[in-house]
């Protein structure tokens, strides 16, 4: 099971993402976090942005929505060419046509859980998708501290994901360091979301490689 590190541009510059993103060549994936002021009490940006990424880098891009109406509008994220897109369990109104539609745009389809939000109801759901991001900090903001009351849901994910036959990632997002990826991977994550320890680094892909190394060292 290969670890996948995977940068939040949240603690990026925001008038220099092209400079910050080529920052981190050693990195698995970009991971953007859209933030509507409504389903999380901040606002980051929208499909726009995200189209001139996707022009500035041939990264895997991985789109995390924290917003209301995912059914609406992670579609178009999709059609942007993103390779993976996340939406919220407590936001969608049909999970399972929304995977579909996503799938059906060749995209990566990501489920994600709040802190207090378990797996157990979305069992059924894992056939239809590809990953499942367990937020380890309440969304809506960069820099918060990990939240250890999440891994006893990430080793119950991942004894759901290994009764499956399919290639379903185990994304963790929120408080990641050096020092919490530790737990996160014993825990059975395998992708890795990390905002500010990265970009307040002052190297930035230093510290991708000390993530994964630190990932890595850890026995499953
Ligand atoms: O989804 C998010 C917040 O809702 C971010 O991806 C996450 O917080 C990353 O930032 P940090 O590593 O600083 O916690
Ligand atoms: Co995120």
């Amino acid at each position: 099971m290969p670890n996948r590190i995977m940068p939040s541009i949240l603690s990026a510059d925001f008038a220099n993402l092209q400079r910050d993103i080529e920052a981190i060549p050693g990195a698995d994936a970009v991971h953007v976090d859209v933030m509507d002021n409504h389903f999380v009490p901040n606002l980051t940006l929208g499909l726009p942005v995200v189209q001139s990424i996707r022009r500035a880098t041939d990264k895997f891009l991985d789109i995390h929505l924290m917003i209301e109406d995912p059914d609406v509008w992670a579609p178009g994220f999709a059609e942007a060419g993103a390779e993976s897109v996340t939406f919220h369990a407590e936001a969608a109104k049909a999970p399972v046509r929304l995977a579909r539609e996503l799938r059906a745009r060749d995209a990566r389809v990501g489920l994600a859980l709040k802190p207090a939000t378990p797996i157990e109801p979305y069992a059924d759901l894992l056939p239809e998708i590809d990953m499942v991001l367990i937020m380890t900090v309440e969304p809506g903001f960069g820099g918060q501290k990990f939240l250890d009351l999440t891994l006893p849901k990430i080793e119950r994910t991942r004894a759901l994901i290994g009764r499956t036959e399919a290639d379903i990632w185990l994304q963790v997002d929120g408080g990641i360091s050096t020092e919490t990826i530790e737990r996160a991977a014993g825990a059975g994550a395998d992708s890795f979301v990390a905002g500010s320890s990265v970009f307040s680094a002052d190297d930035p892909d230093a510290m991708v490689t000390a993530l994964r190394t630190a990932a890595d060292g850890v026995r499953r």
